[in-house]
């Protein structure tokens, strides 16, 4: 039977916990060496089984900082839970002694890494893969609520095996940017794990690699103290390309005799949390292979287009860090675009082929690793591994499509034209132009390029420039074509649900966690927000302090421009 709240609103912390419906019980094995009181928090190899139990390590005495009220809302959670004890304890990594909970041990999971497609096994203490996985990410709980199943999970909740000798802890840098991000994703339109709950303490520090101030160094200088935060994720699971790697990789080795079972059992765990709406229960196991592959190359493509669409770039996109359910996840390594540039990076660990625009290519090694633990699961049969084979050979197809699907939609016009676009890339590369505000001033349909200014980073002093944007302009309305003052109207209300006003920009960022650092939360509310409403017009105040260009002394400045540390 499944427990549902089919009366919406959840007031207690009792209510709450009764909702509490573990599927990954029944679903998965358990490392067989786990110790059952969730005492297992030092580095070790995990052979087999799915997950580990592991009590979070609860930071001391949590300050709250924040709830996303519009994913309370939607859960029906109740305000006031942020006052109950319970739930202060619970999700700051406190879970003794919360005696309504039916499970009060908390579990992490193993997976594997794949970057840009290549195997690797060094990132492992024993070099085998097998101590790799959730580092400092515990999921505590499990409820379907309003007819939905999410998974909560700790990020920053303490050592587990697989933490490699670092110290299970998220920064509240980190932390604030996780938290604020995800919602902002979220409303944009794009699918994403979400934000619950943020909470700090004063009372441990952890060390992490950080540049000086103002400092333009591309490597961190030096080591400094940062207070530790938990923030709380949730999602219909958390599983990911290097999980199902993970299993297709000791599958693929038969490192053990249930090898190949526990890979058939983490995909159809995958198919019942992530898919179950499109894949029927009554299909053999190489349909619902082959539908899998198929919706998932759906859902990646599409997100990627999206990330593209509203300039966001995931500069890890790693196979550990690619949600086998088709949503955004991980938000260390990431940056909103300012200053268009296609090679855009912000991590600078991250490399060229996680820039901006080689975002569909990474997906698409993601993908590929993703399909190489599929194929095991055929048992040789070559219909089916053609079939899948057919499906990895049109990614790129289906992602062209997408992504010029996506072109055409941010320029208001019916169809895709190549001549068109690829003149606005030189243009805007050439010109320097803020990406989110270009889009969104365009979305004005202007007459003329002195409309676009505002998001040109450089002056237009040069008359052939002026030229060039006004000819292009004037091309583009042969595209657009615009009848009378109602249906420009139209179009401009349409262009502006694609193409954002307010996105969440680095220096904002840096600012609400400088300012949380000294215990002023306001600002963290405050993006909060405006930057989940980010397509609606909002006050000229707001307009004026974030409808604004990177201030040109943030440019090239370590931890504005870029980053060295995502954790
Ligand atoms: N402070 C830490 N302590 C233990 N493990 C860590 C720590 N920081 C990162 N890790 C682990 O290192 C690996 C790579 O880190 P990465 O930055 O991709 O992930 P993350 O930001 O911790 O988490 P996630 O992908 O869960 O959002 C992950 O497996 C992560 O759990
Ligand atoms: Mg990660």
């Amino acid at each position: 039977m499944m427990k549902k709240n089919s009366n919406k609103n959840i007031e207690t912390f009792e209510e709450l916990s009764n909702l509490g419906d573990y599927s990954f019980i029944k679903n998965l094995n358990c490392d067989p060496n786990s110790k059952l009181n969730g005492d297992n928090k030092s580095p070790r190899e995990i052979f087999s089984g799915h997950y580990v139990l592991v009590t979070p390590t609860p930071i001391k005495n949590p300050i709250y900082i924040s709830h996303s009220q519009k994913f309370f809302e939607e859960l029906g959670f109740s305000e006031a839970l942020t006052n109950s004890e319970d739930f202060i304890k619970m999700f700051s990594g406190d879970m003794h002694n919360i005696s309504k909970l039916t499970q009060n041990i908390g579990w992490a999971t193993g997976y594997a890494l794949s970057i840009y497609g290549t195997e690797y096994y060094a990132q492992c203490p024993f070099q085998t893969g097998n101590a790799y996985g959730d580092g400092r990410a515990i999921s505590i709980f499990e409820a379907i609520i309003n007819d939905k199943r999410w998974e909560f999970q700790l990020k920053g909740a303490g050592k587990t095996p697989y933490c490699r000798g670092a110290d299970g802890r998220a920064v509240l840098r980190s932390s604030v940017r996780e938290f604020l991000a995800q919602e902002h994703m979220h409303a944009l339109g794009i699918p994403t794990s979400r934000s619950l709950t943020l909470f700090t303490s004063k009372d441990e520090q952890v060390k992490r690699p950080w540049f000086r101030n103002n400092s333009y160094s591309k490597e961190p200088e030096v080591m400094i103290d940062e207070d530790v935060a938990i923030a709380t994720r949730v999602a219909s699971s958390f599983i990911r390309v290097g999980q199902i790697e993970l299993f297709g990789r000791r599958a693929r080795k038969n490192e053990h005799e249930n090898a190949l079972k526990e890979l058939e059992m983490i995909i159809l765990h995958l198919i019942d949390r992530e898919y179950s709406e499109v894949i029927r229960k009554d299909l053999s196991l190489e349909e619902k292979v082959i539908l899998l592959a198929n919706e998932f190359q759906n859902r990646l493509t599409s997100l990627v287009a999206n990330w593209l669409r509203v300039g966001y770039c995931q500069g890890n996109f790693n196979s550990d860090n690619c949600a086998a359910g088709g949503f955004t996840l991980d938000y260390g390594p990431f940056g909103f675009i300012e200053m268009f540039d296609p090679k855009y990076q912000s991590w600078t660990n991250g490399g060229m082929h996680f820039s901006f625009f080689n975002q569909p290519i990474a997906a698409q090694k993601n993908f590929k690793s993703f399909c190489n633990s599929l194929k095991l699961l055929f048992n040789g049969n070559s219909e089916s591994l053609q079939k899948l084979q057919e499906i990895e050979n049109n990614f790129s197809n289906v992602m062209q499509s997408k992504i010029e699907n996506m072109w055409a939609n941010k320029l208001g016009i019916d169809k895709f034209n190549f001549e068109l676009f690829e003149e606005l890339i030189n243009l805007m590369i050439e010109t320097k132009v803020d990406y989110t505000i270009f889009f969104r001033e365009l979305s004005n349909i202007p007459n003329d390029v002195y409309l676009l200014e505002k998001s040109f980073y450089k002056n237009l002093e040069n008359e052939e420039i002026k030229i060039k944007w006004n000819n292009w302009l004037e091309k583009w309305k042969l595209h657009i074509n615009l009848k009378d003052e109602e249906s420009t109207q139209e179009l401009s209300n349409k262009m502006k649900l694609i193409n954002p006003k307010y996105t969440l920009r680095e220096w904002h960022l840096v600012w609400a966690y400088q300012e949380a650092e000294n215990g002023n939360y306001e600002p963290v509310n405050e993006l909060q927000n405006i930057m989940t409403n980010p397509y609606s017009e909002q006050t000229k105040e707001i307009e004026e302090k974030y409808y604004v260009k990177k201030p040109s002394n943030f440019f090239g400045i370590a931890g504005i421009s870029h980053v060295s540390c995502s954790s």
